[in-house]
């Protein structure tokens, strides 16, 4: 593939660099997103389970190496949407995509440039520019199914695609997943999109503690209760510890052990705190009471529920805090 596909590459290899941030796969059904990942995940990953991380970032999967880490997140597909539901499922998507560092549009060589195609091409180049422009580069997917010809002539019409809405994609990446054919070199690209950072999962692995994440869920739904259009996504829940308060339990009496259980609750606004405690705190109280008895019944010990409500600021456009947040 000739160079000038891929302008500014700069991964930092060798300068002691190193890179940090997510990127989101999106394509038309069947474009290959998934097999794409798991052929630039490879074997360097350890994700110790499948379960979302969240409602609404799953990961699906990372790339971990000496000058890099980078996590690819899963969004529902981009669809063009036929249904009102379609449409809230397409913000969710937007406001997915405006978080991560950088995206991967793929189209697959063996299907003509489509409307589907051009739709989201069309939902991208929103989120190409503006306050948080985020780059976009187009990989041309299952190369080994076409001839050189047919896949140079291809890439031209994703480059029209990007002209079609008066954008340029970042890069032009034809890859096979299936023979390996630049995955590498999609990876290095991905990568030289990324800010500089330290490793945002240690060791590139998940922590995923079944319990907390379950503890979590549980406060988010209590605290979103009859609030929910107040707090549209604003609300992150990170369980700080469970632990065992020394001495509470008898097992020779058949008592449980007490669990003190403190968590957080993150929101962007002082009235967002202020609706999340409610007058006199009577509203936490009602969450603290609601949620403590899922909490009781999940772990099957009697708890003392610990909430705190705090203020960070735009959590959800900083993939750093997110991280922090435990998303
Ligand atoms: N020949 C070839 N086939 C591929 C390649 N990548 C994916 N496929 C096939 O294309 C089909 C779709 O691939 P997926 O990875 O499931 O596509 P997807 O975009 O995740 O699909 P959705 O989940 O429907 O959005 C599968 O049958 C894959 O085996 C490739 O590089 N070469």
């Amino acid at each position: 593939m000739s160079d000038d596909l891929h302008p500014g590459r700069a991964t930092g290899v060798g300068q002691g660099l190193h890179r940090s941030g997510f990127a989101c796969l999106v394509g038309r059904p069947n474009a290959g997103k998934s097999t794409l990942t798991n052929a630039l995940v490879g074997q360097k990953v350890a994700i110790t389970s499948g379960r979302p991380q969240t409602t609404r970032h799953t990961i699906r999967g990372i790339v971990h190496r000496p000058d890099a880490q980078l996590i690819l997140v899963d969004t529902p597909g981009l669809h063009r949407p036929r249904t009102l539901l379609g449409e809230r499922l397409n913000e969710l998507v937007r406001d997915t995509l405006s978080e991560v560092d950088i995206i991967a549009f793929c189209l697959p060589a063996d299907q003509k440039v489509g409307p589907g195609d051009r739709y989201i091409a069309a939902q991208l180049a929103q989120l190409m520019s503006g306050r948080r422009a985020v780059p976009v580069v187009a990989v041309v997917t299952k190369a080994d199914l076409v001839e050189r010809g047919a896949l140079l002539e291809h890439l031209l019409s994703v480059q029209e695609l990007a002209h079609a809405v008066d954008r340029e994609w970042a890069d032009i990446v034809p890859v096979s997943a299936q023979d390996g054919y630049q995955v590498d070199e999609l990876q290095d690209v991905l990568v030289s999109h990324l800010p500089e950072g330290p490793e945002l999962y240690p060791g590139g692995e998940l922590t995923d503690e079944p319990e907390a994440v379950m503890v979590a869920e549980l406060v988010r739904e209590a605290a979103l209760e009859g609030v929910r259009d107040e707090l549209p996504h604003s609300l992150a829940v990170v369980v700080e510890e469970i632990v065992e308060r020394e001495g509470s339990g008898d097992p020779a009496k058949g008592r449980p052990p007490l669990l003190d259980v403190r968590v957080n609750l993150f929101v962007e606004r002082e009235s967002q705190k202020a609706i999340v405690i409610g007058r006199g705190g009577s509203r936490l109280r009602a969450v603290g009471s609601e949620a403590r008895r899922g909490i009781e019944a999940l772990l099957g010990s009697r708890v003392y529920l610990d909430l705190h409500v705090k203020v960070a600021k735009d959590w959800q456009r900083d993939p750093k805090q997110l991280r922090r947040l435990g998303f």
